[in-house]
């Protein structure tokens, strides 16, 4: 089985609105809408799980569901980081489906409007040999590790990676690797690849879109409504 998992559960901070932005308007429909709608389009799917934020449950789930009607959809509420909201989504399907070894996770950010479904159908496919995939883009410009305001080294950039989601990946492989990780490793992860990571499990690339950007500030609303009015030229 196959379950979609779009994590709307994040409170904002560095975007710095009231509302959480994945409920603010982006080009004519909610922002979270935009990828739930997209992953409403992938019939592989058996249920798609959306994780909104304990506070705006209930309008969060309205809010989805004004716009759109698809039997198979799920809310669970988020915890207060993203991990514990993964984590939650993947304990919901475990306690309500029951998990086998060949059960799949498409993960992906509420905050990534512009994924495609081409991108959701071929890292399934990609993840019938491989415990995990990830969407990920060489970087353009140069990365420096950095220690209080000094670089202290630079990483190779023909090796380094900007890394999207869809994120997809066996459930039963990630909630062993998961038990396994210290609570420090637990609260460094940024992403579900690192759990595979730290394990020294491979994750397969999946090569990203330019256009796959995460919103995270004010900045990035903008660039999102320039890139949604490109796509409906
Ligand atoms: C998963 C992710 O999109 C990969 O780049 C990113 O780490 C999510 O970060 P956020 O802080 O949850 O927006």
């Amino acid at each position: 089985m196959i379950y979609g998992i779009v994590l709307a559960g994040g409170n904002s901070q560095r975007f710095g609105s009231d509302i959480p932005k994945q409920f603010i308007d982006l080009a004519g429909k909610p922002l979270v809408l935009w990828s739930v709608s997209t992953f409403s389009r992938v019939r592989d799917f058996r249920k798609l799980i959306v994780v909104l934020p304990e506070k705006w449950f209930e309008f969060g789930k309205m809010t989805v569901l004004s716009y759109l009607q698809d039997e198979r959809l799920q809310f669970v509420a988020g915890g207060s980081t993203r991990t514990d909201s993964l984590v939650k989504a993947l304990a919901f399907v475990k306690e309500k489906y029951g998990v086998k070894d060949e059960d799949i996770a498409v993960t992906h950010d509420a905050a990534r409007p512009f994924v495609k479904s081409e991108h959701i159908v071929s890292s399934i496919k990609m993840c019938e040999n491989s415990s995990a995939v990830t969407l990920a883009l060489p970087v353009i410009d140069t990365i420096a590790i950095c220690e209080r305001d000094r670089i202290v080294s630079l990483t190779d950039r023909k090796r380094t990676f900007a890394v999207q989601t869809p994120q997809t990946f066996k459930i039963k492989t990630f909630l062993e690797l998961f038990e396994r990780l210290t609570e420090e490793q637990r609260s460094a992860l940024t992403d579900a690849t690192g759990v595979f990571v730290v394990n020294d499990v491979p994750v397969s690339i999946l090569e990203g879109d330019p256009r796959n950007i995460k919103v995270t500030t004010q900045l990035d609303m903008v660039m999102a409504e320039a890139i949604a009015r490109s796509l409906s030229e």
